[in-house]
């Protein structure tokens, strides 16, 4: 590849993997793939969960070794060890989940373990400016990391694959994080810089997303290549339907279930974080048959308020009921015996034992209830049978109940995750981001089993980035800004971009 400060265009395609192939115990994760990138082209992967696009990027980036196949990078074959050695043939990638250190200034951050090309003084200062310029990011390079949203910290992320010399860029769902404005920025960035001759590999779930920002579109199902189209050439239906072989499912409501039985009530609650004020007089609730939605930027108190509501941290003030009993002085697991459902934002951290086979993972969270316990010893019985029933119902991918949890693409751990939360008879589902990762398939499905939870009288109290979600699930939204509940949006009658608008700190009501 060329070592000047941008891309080339044309000529030989950036991207060229032919036959790979990669097996895992029990898994053909990926079966002879072709993928083709053109360089200077925005390039999404698509497909259902499972489906092995992330096993395909982390084989171009050197994450993972491919059985069999070949890649070329700029039209020479290459054999891509290691991370490191992607990142010397110019590729990059940004995750999910940001790699960065809070506690270290941007400029820190991006210059962080390259300071071989400029040092780490005004060199590196001037360099990181011009590639924020050219991204179109405002960028404060002395800013601690941990003072910064969701969208600039991404920016972040971006700007250290550039200052590592990346020409092909690999992002995995950068949107599902982002509020359309935000989505907005991102794309603007990015056809900013593939005008300049960079070149972008962008997995995604939300098809109309990468309609409108992807130049070519890969589909793959079932860890092969089904095939690949112009974006302007395909409607969401038409992709969805090359996904998965049926329609593109919608979220839907469904007749109003809503009963006048107050399940949840969070009454002042207020919580602060070293001195600095998270959770500001919080009153909500939800009924039985009712889902509340709670929108918001990320960082504006949503995740206090679930961990607050779970026990999970100290209140300076504030009570929580459940079914009018004060729960407030009890443990996360007693609140969890007390009927409430919990799936965490993070998956990894909070919802999983990734080292643990799936049935393992049933028991968390439920170790003292039936099925998986007899309330004095574990039943590994009755969980092995219970997570063949989940596995079942909610569709999990997966050869078996006994291979870890670490082995489930991400959809399919989320769906595990939701499956095991809505075991038991919870009155209270607590779910943040419950389809985060999940493809347009299982996440009809995972709305469906919401809905007719909902039905039988579940309280559902829905976080949620995706607006179409919240919009489309919720009988109540409220709004959350800097830690207070400041606006109510009637779903029934308003749009993302009005919520959107609401989130970013318009006092009004949507
Ligand atoms: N380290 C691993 N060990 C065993 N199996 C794995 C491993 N990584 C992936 N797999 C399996 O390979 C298949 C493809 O997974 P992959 O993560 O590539 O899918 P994906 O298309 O990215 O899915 P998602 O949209 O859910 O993230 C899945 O069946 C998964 O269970």
């Amino acid at each position: 590849m060329n070592t000047s400060a941008e891309p080339e265009t044309g000529g030989a395609p950036a991207v060229e993997l032919s036959g790979i192939t990669k097996t895992f115990p029990g898994v053909v994760a990926n079966s002879d793939v072709n993928l083709a990138v053109r360089t200077g082209e925005v390039h999404a992967l698509c497909g259902e969960n499972g489906a092995g696009k992330s096993t395909l990027m982390k084989i171009l980036y050197g994450m993972q070794t491919p059985d069999s196949g070949s890649i070329r990078v700029g039209g020479e074959e290459l054999r891509v060890k290691s991370p490191a050695e992607a990142i010397r043939a110019g590729i990059g990638m940004v995750h999910q989940h940001f790699m960065l250190a809070d506690n270290l200034t941007v400029l820190e951050n991006v210059v962080l373990g390259a300071e071989g090309a400029h040092g780490i003084g005004a060199k590196a200062r001037k360099r990181v400016a011009e590639l924020a310029a050219q991204a179109g990011f405002e960028v404060r390079p002395d800013a601690l990391v941990e003072s910064l949203g969701v969208a600039d910290r991404q920016r972040v992320e971006i700007l250290k694959v550039l200052y590592r010399g990346a020409e092909i860029i690999i992002l995995d769902e950068p949107t599902a994080v982002l509020v359309p404005q935000e989505v907005d920025e991102l794309f603007a960035t990015l056809r900013a810089m593939r005008d300049r001759g960079y070149t972008f590999l962008f997995i995604s779930h939300k098809l109309d997303e990468v309609r409108a920002i992807a130049d070519t579109i890969t589909v793959l199902r079932r860890g092969t290549t089904v095939g690949s189209v112009t974006a302007t050439e395909v409607s969401s239906r038409g992709l969805a339907e090359m996904m998965v072989g049926s329609e593109l499912p919608a979220p839907e409501r469904g007749p109003s279930t809503v009963t006048d039985r107050q399940v949840l009530a969070v009454s002042g609650m207020s919580c602060s974080e070293s001195g600095r004020p998270v959770l500001a007089d919080v009153d909500l609730t939800v009924a039985a048959g009712e889902v509340v939605g709670i929108a918001g930027v990320e960082g504006n108190g949503q995740t206090e308020l679930v961990e607050a509501i779970m026990g999970m941290r100290p209140v300076d003030a504030g009570t929580v009921q459940l079914g009018g009993a004060d729960i407030t002085e009890r443990s996360t697991l007693r609140r969890r015996e007390a009927g409430i459902g919990y799936v965490p934002e993070d998956r990894h951290r909070q919802g999983l034992l990734l080292d643990q086979p799936l049935w393992m993972n049933r028991i968390l969270g439920h170790q003292t209830r039936r099925p998986v316990s007899s309330g004095r010893w574990l039943d590994p019985a009755g969980a092995r049978e219970d997570t063949e029933r989940i596995v079942e119902q909610f569709d999990v991918r997966t050869p078996g109940i006994e291979v870890d949890a670490a082995a489930l693409s991400g959809g399919n751990q989320q769906k595990l995750i939701v499956g095991r939360e809505l075991s038991g008879d919870p009155k209270l589902l607590i779910a943040a981001h419950p389809t985060r990762g999940v493809d347009v398939g299982a996440q009809a499905g995972i709305w469906e089993h919401l809905r007719n939870a909902r039905a039988e009288g579940l309280a559902v109290l829905l976080i949620s980035a995706d607006l179409d979600e919240l919009i489309g699930l919720s009988d109540r939204i409220r709004v959350m800004f800097r830690g207070r509940l400041v606006a109510d949006a009637d779903p029934t009658t308003v749009t993302p971009e009005e919520l959107g608008a609401a989130m970013t700190g318009a006092q009004e009501s949507a």
